[in-house]
């Protein structure tokens, strides 16, 4: 059996696939209207071109992707089935250099977790924690947006589930001291990962990056090489809206690798193939769900394949 078949990752690849439904049927059922015994010419390109850029790819990624099919194939006939492999194929290597895990290398590993709020943040620490655990590492979590009871009351949730303990402070406290406490925590009992979720207002914009600056800020005193991760959770639903957030993130503190959430709930899934082409930041996981199952690390193959409704490669 190789590594592409065990039925660990054969689960997880119904999941995802599953999970792209939503995108997948609808550039499946494009491909399969534009490609009805027609032979490849510049009227069906064009089509295949606007069913990308509608699926979210991205005007330059479909560009692309149009122009390699045109050099292989213009003028032939071609299938429905042959157009989605192909895509697949291309999309698989555009999206192979994001395709990063987020491997631990310092110890503690500060990961600081951004995102707007409602962007699956939470979730996705409690998974990235669950996950980290079953491999054996020590955890701990910091609750960094104090702002938010409930997002507090979440990752305790989420902690006591995975076993990872959960640093909180008084509703309201001070995130960077609460940040500075967590660091001190996951030092004194030899964490491996320390995990520190972040406030998402965005609507204060000037008051979040003072809030997140001065995060960083209090970490470098205890460690000057920390946050050493900053990952930006992104909900897919937001399509195109992710490239302003990657922007803003990115200008606010410097986003190290992207997680994208909620998947499954969206048409919009293609965005991940133009933020790849566009910002070159490694995906270090995605959503498809809201159970403890439902986030992995990200495989270009499976994702492009997935994206095109395209069973696992043989
Ligand atoms: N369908 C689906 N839902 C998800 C996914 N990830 C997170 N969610 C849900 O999205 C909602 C928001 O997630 P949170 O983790 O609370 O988001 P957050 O960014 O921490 O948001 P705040 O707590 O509001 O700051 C929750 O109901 C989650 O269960 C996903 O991959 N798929």
């Amino acid at each position: 059996m190789t590594d592409t078949e065990t039925p660990e990752k054969r689960g997880w690849f119904r999941r995802l696939k599953d999970g792209l439904a939503r995108t997948s049927s609808r550039i499946a059922e494009g491909i399969g209207a534009i490609f009805t015994k027609r032979k490849l010419d510049d009227a069906t390109l064009e089509e295949l071109e606007t069913l990308l850029i509608q699926a979210d790819l991205g005007v330059e990624t479909a560009e692309q992707l149009v122009a390699g099919l045109r050099r292989e194939r213009f003028g032939q006939e071609v299938s429905a089935e042959e157009v989605r492999e192909h895509l697949a194929r291309e999309i698989a290597k555009i999206l192979a250099p994001v395709a990063r895990p987020l491997v631990p290398a310092s110890r503690p590993h500060v990961v600081l977790v951004v995102g707007v709020n409602g962007s699956g943040k939470t979730t996705t620490i409690g998974k990235l924690a669950k996950n980290w655990r079953a491999e054996g590492k020590r955890v701990i979590i910091a609750a960094g947006d104090t702002f938010r009871a409930a997002a507090v009351e979440q990752l305790q949730v989420w902690g006591e589930r995975a076993g990872v303990p959960v640093v909180s402070g008084a509703p309201g406290a001070d995130a960077a001291g609460l940040a500075f406490d967590a660091l001190t925590k996951a030092r004194t009992d030899g964490a491996d990962i320390l995990i520190i979720d972040t406030a998402g207002r965005l609507q204060n914009k000037a008051g979040l990056m003072e809030e997140l600056r001065k995060v960083v800020r209090v970490l470098k005193k205890l460690d000057p090489a920390a946050p050493h991760d900053c990952v930006l959770v992104l909900d897919a639903t937001v399509g195109q809206n992710a490239h302003q957030q990657v922007e803003i993130f990115g200008d606010m503190i410097g986003v190290t690798g992207l997680a994208m959430t909620k998947l499954d709930g969206t048409a919009k899934g293609g965005v991940v193939v133009a933020l790849a082409e566009r910002f070159g930041l490694p995906v270090y996981a995605v959503g498809v769900g809201e159970g403890a199952d439902d986030l992995r690390s990200f495989d270009a193959t499976s994702f492009a394949r997935g994206l095109m409704g395209l069973e696992a490669m043989k």
